[in-house]
C-alpha cells in the first residue's frame, strides 16, 4: 500500500461574504462572492495547494449549503492557487491519525460528496492546474467541469498509490466516464491532461486559462436560465437518487473500509515515504 512513486475574479459583486473559520481565524479557507446574476464562486485559498482537510470540506460544504438557502442559480467551485485546483485529500490528516479526526475525517468527505452530488443548484468546477485523487472525486460530484489545456491534470491515482479505489468512487467516475473509460483510468491511474479528459467525459470542455474556464461555467449554469428551477431540481435528483440511496444505505461500511485502510500499518509505511518524497522533491528543487 502507498507505494512510493514519483509524483509527481470581474464580478459586480452583490454580496460578498467571506468565510473565517474557528480553527484558522486569521484566514478564510474559501473566497465566496455572488455576481448579480445569482452565480457564486466559491474560490478555495488553502495555500499551498488546497488540500482537503476537514475544515476545508465543511467550509466547501456550508458555502453550498448558504447557497442553496439564497437561490442562488449556480456556484463555480475554483482555486485560488496558481496551477493547483486541489492536491486531493490533506495527506497531514491521513498521517498516523487521531482516531476521532479521522473518523470526523471521512465523515467531512462524505457529507461533501453527497452535499455536492445533490445539490438543488447547478454545481460546476473551473480546474486549473493539479486535481487529484480526492480533488478529482470533489469534481466528479459536480454537474459540469471545464479545464485548463497546459499543465493541469486530473484523474485518480489510487491504485499507483498501492489502493483499490472505493466502490463509491468507481461508481460516481462510471456515471460520468462510462464503465471502460473508468475502468482504463482507475487500474492505470491516469493523469489526464484537459485534451485527453474531454475525450474520455471526464471534464466537459477545455479552456484556455482560467477566466475562460470560468466564463465556461457561468455559460453552462445560465443554460438553465429558461427552465424551472424546482423542475431542473426534481429531474436531476431523481436521476442520482440511486447513487445518493445507495451510498446512504452503505456509509456505515465505507467508513470501516476507510478507517481500515488508513490505520493498515503497511499503509502508514507507505505513506511515510510517500510524505517524504514530496519533501525531498521541493528540497532537491532548491539545490
Ligand atoms: C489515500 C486514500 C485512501 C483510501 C481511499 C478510501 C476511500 C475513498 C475515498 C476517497 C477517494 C479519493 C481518494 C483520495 C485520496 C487522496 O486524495 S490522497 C492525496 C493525493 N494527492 C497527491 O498525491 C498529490 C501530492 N502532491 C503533489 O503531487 C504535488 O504537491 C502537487 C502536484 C499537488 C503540487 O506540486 P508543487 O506545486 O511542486 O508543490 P509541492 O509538491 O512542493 O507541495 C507544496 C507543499 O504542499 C504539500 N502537499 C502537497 N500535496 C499535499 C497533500 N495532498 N496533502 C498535504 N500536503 C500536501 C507538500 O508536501 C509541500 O509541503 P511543504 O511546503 O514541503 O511543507
Amino acid at each position: 500500500m502507498f507505494h512510493l512513486r514519483k509524483v509527481s475574479r470581474d464580478v459586480a459583486r452583490v454580496a460578498v461574504k467571506t468565510r473565517r473559520l474557528s480553527s484558522a481565524p486569521e484566514r478564510s479557507l474559501v473566497d465566496l462572492s455572488v455576481d448579480k446574476e445569482g452565480i457564486a464562486i466559491v474560490q478555495m485559498q488553502r495555500a499551498p495547494v488546497n488540500s482537503l482537510n476537514i475544515e476545508l470540506m465543511r467550509t466547501i460544504c456550508d458555502s453550498v449549503s448558504d447557497l442553496e438557502k439564497d437561490k442562488c442559480k449556480g456556484m463555480i467551485l475554483t482555486s485560488a492557487s496558481p496551477n493547483i485546483f486541489s492536491a486531493g485529500m490533506d495527506l497531514m490528516e491521513l498521517h498516523n491519525p487521531d482516531m476521532k479526526r479521522l473518523e470526523e475525517f471521512s465523515k467531512s468527505m462524505f457529507d461533501l460528496v453527497l452535499k455536492l452530488f445533490g445539490s438543488k443548484i447547478v454545481t460546476t468546477a473551473a480546474i486549473d492546474g493539479y486535481s487529484g485523487a480526492g480533488a478529482c472525486v470533489v469534481a466528479l460530484a459536480l454537474d459540469y467541469r471545464s479545464m485548463t489545456a497546459g499543465k493541469a491534470r486530473i484523474g485518480l491515482n489510487d491504485t499507483a498509490v498501492g489502493i483499490p479505489p472505493a466502490k463509491w468512487v468507481a461508481d460516481l467516475m462510471t456515471r460520468t466516464m462510462g464503465q471502460r473509460n473508468t475502468e482504463l483510468a482507475l487500474t492505470s491511474s491516469f493523469m489526464f491532461p484537459a485534451e485527453r479528459a474531454l475525450q474520455v467525459g471526464l471534464v466537459d470542455e477545455v479552456a484556455k486559462d482560467k477566466e475562460d474556464a470560468v466564463e465556461r461555467c457561468k455559460k453552462f449554469i445560465k443554460l438553465y436560465d429558461n427552465i424551472l428551477p424546482a423542475v431542473r431540481t426534481h429531474t436531476k435528483l431523481s436521476l442520482r437518487q440511486d447513487f445518493i440511496v445507495e451510498f446512504e444505505k452503505n456509509r456505515e461500511q465505507y467508513l470501516k473500509d476507510f478507517m481500515n485502510t488508513i490505520t493498515n500499518p503497511a499503509f502508514q509505511n507507505g505513506l511515510d515515504i510517500y510524505i517524504s518524497s514530496l519533501k525531498q522533491k521541493k528540497v532537491k528543487a532548491a539545490a
